[in-house]
């Protein structure tokens, strides 16, 4: 079910980012270059994987969110929130802090009322920062999240609660292996 994915991700080129062993594919870069059928199955797991019962919108975050959130979107007809790293000053925006293995920015959410029930999907999970800074912004407003699930899991994050993931992976200096495949 997941082998376009499995097969891409062990073939990941490496590069660094300070000490972080980044690992570049098509899921989590857009480079070099995201193929439908892999997008399908991505998006096909993902809804099979997510309780989506009740759900009012998909959460994502930007940029490497996106493209999961709008496969999920037209599959699913559940509107799209993507929480930008961009303020816009609307009333009810609520701006997160984000900090990840390489980087540290500030997130903006809007789009997302007390009472919504959400599910949020991102590409990959590895500090965990990312998803407890969404969790925190969502919990201020008073948003239920009904499911979290990412394509990618790189480490033992934790991120307050469980959420499910496609794969799971070890990543060196030397590349990426799959070390568990959630069906
Ligand atoms: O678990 P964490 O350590 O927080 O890492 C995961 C986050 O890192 C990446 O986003 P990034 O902030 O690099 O932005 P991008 O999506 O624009 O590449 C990825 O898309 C996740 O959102
Ligand atoms: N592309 C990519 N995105 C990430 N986000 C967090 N870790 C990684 C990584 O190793 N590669």
């Amino acid at each position: 079910m997941l082998e376009r994915l499995v097969e891409s991700l062990e073939a990941s080129p490496m590069t660094k980012r300070g000490d972080y062993n980044y690992f570049i594919h098509p899921i989590t870069d857009g480079v070099p270059i995201c193929e439908p059928a892999l997008l399908r199955e991505v998006g096909c797991a993902m809804v099979r994987m997510l309780d989506l019962e009740g759900v009012d919108k998909i959460v994502v975050a930007e940029a490497m969110g996106i493209h999961i959130g709008v496969t999920l979107s037209l599959m699913t007809d559940l509107p799209l929130v993507i929480v930008r790293k961009r303020p816009y000053g609307l009333p009810g925006e609520v701006a997160i802090h984000q900090t990840t293995g390489y980087s540290k920015g500030e997130l903006y959410l809007n789009g997302v009322s007390e009472g919504d029930r959400v599910v949020i999907v991102d590409d990959v999970c590895s500090t965990g920062g990312t998803m407890r800074a969404i969790l925190s912004a969502l919990d201020q407003i008073g948003a239920e999240v009904a499911d979290i699930c990412v394509v990618i899991t790189r480490g033992d994050e934790d991120i307050g609660r469980p959420f499910k993931t496609l794969v799971k992976v070890a990543v060196s200096e030397s590349g990426v292996r799959v070390v568990d495949t959630y069906r």
